[in-house]
């Protein structure tokens, strides 16, 4: 019997809107200056910018690919990979990544960044950390002077046991009286983590989010928080795609962020 075989992921052909085409580029960009040939385990994140990263993987060809195993973020990661005829591997059998690539909420002019607009911040938090190089990738729209600027809450990943006490202290301790348990929007009820876990959604005022570490790690503190979706000095570089066609590049020199923008893919 013939073993079935699974499309590989199709090359964007249709018309992409601005910032579809945004995503892209910054994804494409991203690919081409750190996924190396000699990369041989590489972290692949979740969202909608993602599927362009391992598009433009694809495109690197059968024959460093064969050679190569993809670690997923979440469900739609792993689906993502398998359907791109990519191996899969899992991050207990690989503990050290060479590069992850992933999407962000938003980044800040230090390299900080939201992430679990998706709610898969810890997975990709585990991957993040377990890897030598931490690239994002982005629309030109998540490109931010300091963190909460246009994507308001931060994500906290709680077991479900402690969620309304986890509540009660971003209210009253923390100062975060709109703290919210993220519901589902096609299903009753709250949105659950790959993880079985349930979100809640934090704003916090300006000054606060100025100083992204420090908060992260007031709310982790809290018995009940599996992760924060803050993730502080960890991107080695940001890629956010702009409608001109240039990406705008945030990347950290000798300890320093430097910005600069670069002409397409
Ligand atoms: O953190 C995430 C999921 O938990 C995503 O990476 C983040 O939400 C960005 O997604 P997109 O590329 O769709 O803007």
């Amino acid at each position: 019997m013939a073993i079935p075989t699974i499309p590989a992921a199709p090359v964007t052909t249709l018309k992409l809107s601005s910032i579809e085409q945004a995503k892209r580029l910054a994804a494409y960009t991203a690919v081409d200056e750190h996924i190396h040939p000699d990369h041989k385990v590489i972290g692949i994140g979740s969202g909608s910018t993602v599927p362009y990263v391992v598009e433009r993987i694809v495109q690197q060809g059968e024959d460093l690919n064969r050679h190569r195993v993809f670690i997923p973020t979440g469900f739609q990661s792993k689906e993502l990979i398998v359907a791109s005829n990519l191996s899969l591997g899992d991050v207990d059998q690989f503990p050290t990544i060479d590069v992850t690539i992933d999407g962000a909420d938003e980044v800040d002019r230090d390299l900080n960044c939201i992430k679990g607009g998706g709610a898969c911040h810890l997975r990709e938090k585990v991957l993040a950390e377990a890897a030598e190089t931490f690239i994002l990738v982005a629309d030109y729209r998540k490109n931010a002077e300091y963190l909460g600027t246009n994507f308001p809450g931060i994500p906290i990943e709680v077991v479900p046991f402690a969620y309304a006490k986890v509540l009660q202290n971003l209210h009253h301790v923390l100062g975060s009286p709109n703290a919210t348990l993220r519901m589902a929007k096609a299903k009753a009820g709250p949105v659950v983590s790959d993880n079985g876990n349930f979100i809640i959604d934090a704003p916090f005022s300006p000054d606060v989010m100025k100083d992204p570490y420090k908060i992260m790690a007031r709310i982790k503190m809290l018995t009940g928080v599996v992760e924060v979706g803050l993730f502080c000095h960890m991107a080695q570089a940001a890629y956010f795609g702009n409608q001109d066609g240039s990406v705008t590049v945030k990347e950290l020199v000798a300890g320093r962020v430097v910005e600069k923008n670069v002409l397409s893919a």
